[in-house]
C-alpha cells in the first residue's frame, strides 16, 4: 500500500519556507507557534519518536493522527514537560525552550487538557479553576470577574458558582479548558477531546475551537476520529511507528485517505451483519434500582504489588454500603431506576446515553461491584443477583471496563499477569486450582500477535503500553475465555481505525456464535452500526427504544440530552419497563 497520496506532503521542514510552497509555508513575521525539530525519543526495547519534525502555525488548529503506539502521546508529553527528549529541539513562538516539568511548560503558554477530566467534584467550577493558582488573581471578585471576562471571549458559557457534580460532561470540558486559558495558555494541547462527547457537543466544541484560534491562538489536538479532524483541523500530521510520515489539507483529504496513510488499511465500517438473535434470553435484568446513598463504592481492582499474584489477580470485593432502607429514608437520587431488560444469545444490546446517566453502576450492578436496592439479575436461567464477582466470571461474564486503568488493567504488572487479571482459575492460567505461569505465559503472546499488541515483549508492564494498544491486550483476554455474555463498554475508545475494525469483528463473530453483548459506547456509529437493539438510558432510567436500522446519530444524540424526539419509537411503555412514568 503506497504511503503518500497526492494530498499529502513531506513533514514541514523545521525552519519557516518561503511562502507559495504548501501548508509549511508561515508566515515570515509570525514565527509559527510550535517547532519541534528531530525530536526522539527511546524506551527500553521502542523508538517511541524517531526524528520527528513538526510546524505549528499560530492561530490554527492542528490535529496529530496515527495508529495506536504510532508516538502521539509521548510527543505532546515532550511538548508539555512531562517527558524530556533524548534529542531533538522545542521552539515556542520562534524561541528555543528547553522543559524539565509541565511548569515551565505552563510558564510559556502552553496547557494541556487530558482525557480523564482533573476536576473536583464537589467544589464549584470557580474554586476548580483557582484551586494551584491562587497567585494569579486571587480567590475572590478578582478571580471570579477573570473567569466570566475567559468564559465569555470564547464563549465558553461557564458558570462560576456552579458545583462540578452537577455538571455533565461537556461543561466539565470546557471548564478544563477555561481552567488552562486562566493560567495564560496560548497553545493548547488537547488529548482526543471528542471521545466522550454526543455529536451536538463535539460541534459546540469545534465552535469553541475556532473561536480560540480567531483570538489567535494555537490548538493542537490528538484524535482518532477522522471524519472529525476534517472538519475542525486546518493543518494535519499524520505519525506513523514513531515518525512523521506527512501533513494533510484537510480542504482535500478524505478520511479513507487517512486511514491508508495511518495504518494502511481502509476506513472500517462498523455495520452490523445478519441479525443473529435468538430467542434464548441469556442475560435478563427485572426491577435493578440503586439508591445514591446506596451505593457501593466501585473499589478498583487494587494497583498494589501484592505478594500472592493469585490475590492481587482476583477481582474486587464488594463494599457493603448502608442497608437500602437507611438510604431510601434520607431520600437518596436514584441512579437505577427500575431497570428492566433482556438480552437474548446473539444480540447485542446497546445503551446510548450521556456519561453519568447510570450506565457504570449498571455495569457494576451486573458485575457484582455494587450492591442494588432492589433487582433480580439472571444470567442463562440462573439467578446471580447475590453471587461475587469471581463467580459471575466464572459463570461466563466477559468485562471490558469503562475505565481501562482502574478496573482493566494492573499498570505496574507485566502484560502476562494482566493476561490472568479477573481469570486466575480459568484454563489456561489455571491447571486444577493451581496457576500455571508458563501456559499463561504462552496464551499472552498468542493474544500479542492475534490482536496486533504493539509491545517489545510479555515482560513489559501495562503501564509502557500505548493507550489503544491497552485496550487490545484486554479486548484479547475478555474474548479469549469465550463468554456468554459480554459486558463492553466503549470497546475501542482510544483505538485507532485499523484495531477498531479488529475488534469489532471478534465481537460480531462471537455473537454470531451466540454472544450476548450489552454495549456501551459514546460513539454513536459504533453504537448504531453493532447493536441489533438500541435503548437510551437517561437519569438512571431505559427511557425510549430506537431502531438501529433507522436512528441517525443525530437523533440519538438529542435522545441522550433528554429529548426523545418521534423518530424514536418513544418508549415510556416499554414491555419490560413496569409502568408509565
Ligand atoms: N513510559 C513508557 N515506557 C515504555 N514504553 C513507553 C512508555 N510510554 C510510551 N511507550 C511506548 O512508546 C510507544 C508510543 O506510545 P504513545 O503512547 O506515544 O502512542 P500513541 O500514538 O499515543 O498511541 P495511542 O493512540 O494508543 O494512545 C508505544 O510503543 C508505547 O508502548
Amino acid at each position: 500500500m503506497s504511503q503518500r497520496h497526492d494530498n499529502f506532503a513531506p513533514p514541514c521542514p523545521s525552519a519557516p519556507t518561503p511562502s507559495g510552497q504548501g501548508e509549511c509555508a508561515i508566515n515570515a513575521s509570525s514565527p509559527p507557534a510550535v517547532e519541534l525539530h528531530g525530536i526522539t525519543k527511546r524506551f527500553p526495547g521502542v523508538v517511541a519518536n524517531k526524528d520527528i519534525a513538526i510546524t505549528v502555525r499560530k492561530g490554527t488548529v492542528h490535529a496529530l493522527i496515527g495508529e495506536n503506539g504510532a508516538g502521539k502521546s509521548t510527543l505532546m508529553k515532550i511538548l508539555y514537560g512531562m517527558q524530556k527528549p533524548d534529542e531533538g529541539t522545542i521552539a515556542v513562538d520562534g524561541e528555543q525552550v528547553a522543559f524539565a516539568s509541565p511548569g515551565d511548560a505552563i510558564a510559556r503558554g502552553i496547557g494541556m487538557v487530558h482525557q480523564h477530566f482533573m476536576l473536583a467534584d464537589n467544589l464549584t467550577v470557580l474554586e476548580n479553576v483557582v484551586l494551584g493558582g491562587e497567585k494569579l488573581h486571587g480567590i475572590g471578585g478578582k478571580a471570579r470577574r477573570k473567569i466570566q471576562e475567559i468564559s465569555d471571549a470564547y464563549g465558553l458559557g461557564v458558570r462560576p458558582d456552579a458545583l462540578v457534580e452537577d455538571l455533565g460532561v461537556a461543561d466539565r470540558q470546557r471548564v478544563e479548558i477555561l481552567k488552562v486559558l486562566y493560567r495564560g495558555a496560548r497553545i493548547l494541547i488537547l488529548d482526543e477531546p471528542t471521545a466522550v462527547l454526543v455529536p451536538q457537543e463535539v460541534d459546540a466544541l469545534f465552535d469553541n475551537l475556532r473561536e480560540l484560534k480567531s483570538e489567535g491562538l494555537t490548538v493542537i489536538f490528538i484524535s482518532h476520529k477522522l471524519g472529525e479532524v476534517l472538519k475542525v483541523a486546518d493543518d494535519i500530521t499524520v505519525i506513523r511507528r514513531g515518525t512523521t510520515v506527512g501533513t494533510a489539507d484537510p480542504k482535500t483529504a478524505t478520511t479513507k485517505q487517512l486511514a491508508e496513510l495511518m495504518v494502511g488499511t481502509e476506513l472500517p465500517s462498523p455495520e452490523t451483519r445478519e441479525s443473529t438473535v435468538t430467542d434464548i434470553p441469556m442475560l435478563q435484568v427485572t426491577g435493578l434500582t440503586l439508591t445514591e446513598s446506596g451505593a457501593a463504592p466501585a473499589a478498583p481492582l487494587t494497583t498494589a504489588a501484592p505478594e500472592d499474584p493469585a490475590e492481587a489477580l482476583d477481582v474486587v470485593e464488594v463494599v457493603e454500603g448502608p442497608h437500602p432502607a437507611v438510604a431510601l429514608a434520607f431520600g437518596g437520587r436514584k441512579l437505577l431506576d427500575d431497570i428492566s431488560l433482556t438480552i437474548h444469545k446473539g444480540e447485542i444490546l446497546g445503551i446510548a446515553g450521556v456519561e453519568g446517566n447510570g450506565q457504570t453502576e449498571l455495569i457494576e450492578a451486573l458485575m457484582g461491584m455494587n450492591s442494588p436496592d432492589a433487582g433480580v439479575i439472571t444470567l442463562d436461567g440462573t439467578d446471580i443477583s447475590a453471587t461475587s464477582v469471581r463467580k459471575r466470571r466464572e459463570g461466563g461474564i466477559g468485562y471490558i471496563p469503562e475505565d481501562r486503568h482502574r478496573h482493566g488493567l494492573l499498570l505496574e504488572a507485566p502484560l502476562w499477569e494482566n493476561r490472568i487479571l479477573g481469570h486466575v482459575t480459568e484454563v489456561p492460567n489455571s491447571k486444577r486450582g493451581i496457576l500455571d505461569p508458563k501456559a499463561a505465559r504462552l496464551d499472552t503472546e498468542r493474544i500479542v500477535r492475534e490482536y496486533d499488541v504493539r509491545t517489545p515483549g510479555i515482560d513489559v508492564t501495562a503501564a509502557s503500553l500505548s493507550g489503544g494498544n491497552q485496550q487490545k491486550l484486554i479486548v484479547g483476554r475478555e474474548m479469549s475465555h469465550h463468554p456468554k455474555f459480554l459486558i463492553a463498554a466503549h470497546p475501542t475508545r482510544g483505538v485507532d481505525v485499523g484495531a477498531q475494525a479488529q475488534i469489532w469483528d471478534a465481537i460480531r463473530d462471537a455473537r454470531s456464535e451466540g454472544l450476548a453483548v450489552l454495549l456501551i459506547s459514546a460513539d454513536l456509529d459504533e453504537l448504531i452500526g453493532l447493536s441489533d437493539t438500541l435503548r437510551v438510558m437517561y437519569r438512571g432510567r431505559l427511557v425510549a427504544d430506537a431502531d438501529p436500522a433507522t436512528i441517525t446519530p443525530e437523533e440519538l444524540g438529542s435522545a441522550m440530552t433528554g429529548a426523545a424526539t418521534g423518530h424514536l419509537e418513544g418508549n415510556d411503555q416499554h414491555p419490560e419497563d413496569g409502568d408509565a412514568r
